[in-house]
């Protein structure tokens, strides 16, 4: 029962998907953290794998970048292989002064220019919000570990190279932690289909001072958000 986008049979996905943007990064995290690993589809290279972390029946795969992508992907996940959970491990750019490169941002809410939810309201605004329970446990995850997760909103844009004058300025005086691609446009889907989706970043550059880490840093070197996002689907209700 392939999709038009992922190759894998029924039950091939467990209950839990971790979504990282770069299929790459899905392979990290299954080579990296889960046993008795399956590659489950491998369509348009957008890399996906079901395995045991602990007790706990995994799978990971890649969303590509941007929201009609994640929601193609989601869409596909909780409406044709029982997939109940998505926790989307991505990068962000830093806006806000409180959050500094390699913090973990657990994103509550996420604005947007995107008009996907609009679309589903028919040109009402929707609160593009996390699952409240996967929320709790990616925030718990983190504390566990020793981390001080940044909790907020974030701001899901179309465009990574935009143009818009005082973009970020605007951004910053109403609160949003960090710029990304696919948070609301995944709690859209979420909403839609009555299923339940979080989202945990890494904060890879700072948008406004500057600072930055390498595209291969991006790819291999962001494990606490990904053990964080682990023991939240371990231990997630
Ligand atoms: O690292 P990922 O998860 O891809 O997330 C961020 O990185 C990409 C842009 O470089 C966008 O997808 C953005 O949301
Ligand atoms: O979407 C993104 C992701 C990382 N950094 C950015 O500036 N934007």
């Amino acid at each position: 029962m392939a999709t038009p986008h992922i190759s894998a049979e029924p039950g091939d996905f467990a209950e839990t998907v971790l979504m990282p943007g770069d299929p790459l990064r899905a392979k990290v995290i299954a080579d990296h953290y889960l046993e008795d690993v399956k590659t489950v589809t491998d369509t348009r290279n957008m890399l996906g794998f079901t395995g045991r972390y602990g007790d706990t029946p995994v799978s990971v795969m890649g969303s590509g970048m941007g929201i009609p992508s994640m929601s193609i992907y989601a869409f596909e996940l909780y409406t044709q292989y029982n997939v109940e959970k998505i926790i989307r491990v991505g990068t962000c750019g830093g806006i806000s002064p409180t959050v500094k490169v390699r913090d973990i941002i657990v994103a509550m809410g996420a604005s947007t220019d995107s008009s996907v939810n609009r679309t589903r309201l028919a040109g009402d605004d929707f609160a593009a919000i996390a699952d409240y329970g996967l929320l709790e446990a990616t925030v718990n995850a983190a504390r566990k570990a020793g981390i001080a997760p940044q909790v907020g909103n974030v701001f899901s844009s179309e465009l990574f190279y935009n143009p818009r004058a005082n973009f970020f300025d605007t951004l910053k005086a109403h609160g949003i932690l960090a710029v990304e691609m696919e948070a609301a446009g995944l709690y859209g889907v979420a909403a839609e289909t009555g299923k339940r989706a979080v989202s945990v970043l890494t904060v890879s550059d700072h948008v406004v001072s500057g600072t930055s880490t390498s595209a291969d840093e991006r790819q291999n070197s962001f494990h606490e958000m990904m053990q964080v996002a682990l023991e939240a689907a371990a231990n997630a209700h």
